[in-house]
């Protein structure tokens, strides 16, 4: 279970979240929505730890979320790839600093991931070479070597057509079955209602 209780966030004495409550149960897909501006983006960096935030708590299974960041992964909205590295060793990066398993095992973790994203094929592909779904795929991929709890995502769906939209929502749907937790920042109220288990609206006065 991930809690958000009577979370408050403030950028120089202007309040972007306040007093927001909300749980979500482990393995549900939620969706946050709401006018530009209005804080999805913010909330997101403080549950997955990269915000500060003023008052309030995050929790994940009653644990402070500042010391349960390796269970939270995140995909950026535009990927955050190493553009000088290859797809296979974006994945590899972290997880050779964090995991304890060799490196063996890392790569045919990567690799079977790869396959199973369809991108078998981009293996030792550089980042520039890859198409925007591509890119997607590889930024879901490497945020899945960490096995997380939860993901976090960023307008997931920005850049795609509506092909690879759909692509990307049964994918998502496919990690739910896996049991994690995923929340979903977006525009598009109907990849919302494709996938959402429970959308939100974040839409706070200030
Ligand atoms: N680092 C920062 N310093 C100061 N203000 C910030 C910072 N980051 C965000 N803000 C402000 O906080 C508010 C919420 O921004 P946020 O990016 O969370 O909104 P959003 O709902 O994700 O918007 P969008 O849908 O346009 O991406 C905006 O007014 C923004 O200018």
């Amino acid at each position: 279970m991930l809690t958000i209780k009577n979370l408050t966030k403030k950028f120089q004495n202007k309040t972007i979240i306040d007093n927001l409550s909300l749980e979500i149960p482990k393995g549900q897909l939620i969706c946050l929505v709401g006018p530009s501006g209005g804080g999805k983006t913010t909330l997101l960096r403080c549950i997955s730890g990269l915000e500060h935030f003023e008052e309030g708590e995050i929790l994940l299974d009653n644990q402070p979320i500042s010391t349960q960041r390796n269970k939270i992964g995140v995909v950026f909205q535009d990927y955050h790839l190493f553009p000088h590295m290859t797809v296979l060793e974006n994945l590899l990066l972290a997880p050779k600093l964090k995991s304890s398993q060799s490196v063996e095992k890392l790569t045919a973790q990567a690799q079977g991931l790869l396959e199973q994203f369809e991108l078998g094929e981009q293996v030792n592909h550089y980042p520039y070479e890859l198409s925007g779904g591509q890119k997607q795929r590889v930024a879901i991929a490497r945020a899945l070597m960490l096995t997380p709890e939860v993901i976090c995502y960023d307008e997931p769906t920005s850049a795609l057509d509506p092909q690879l939209r759909d692509s990307v929502g049964a994918m998502l749907l496919n990690l739910k079955e896996n049991g994690i937790t995923q929340i979903v920042v977006t525009h598009d109220h109907t990849f919302a209602q494709t996938i959402a288990d429970k959308i939100y609206e974040v839409n706070v006065k200030y």
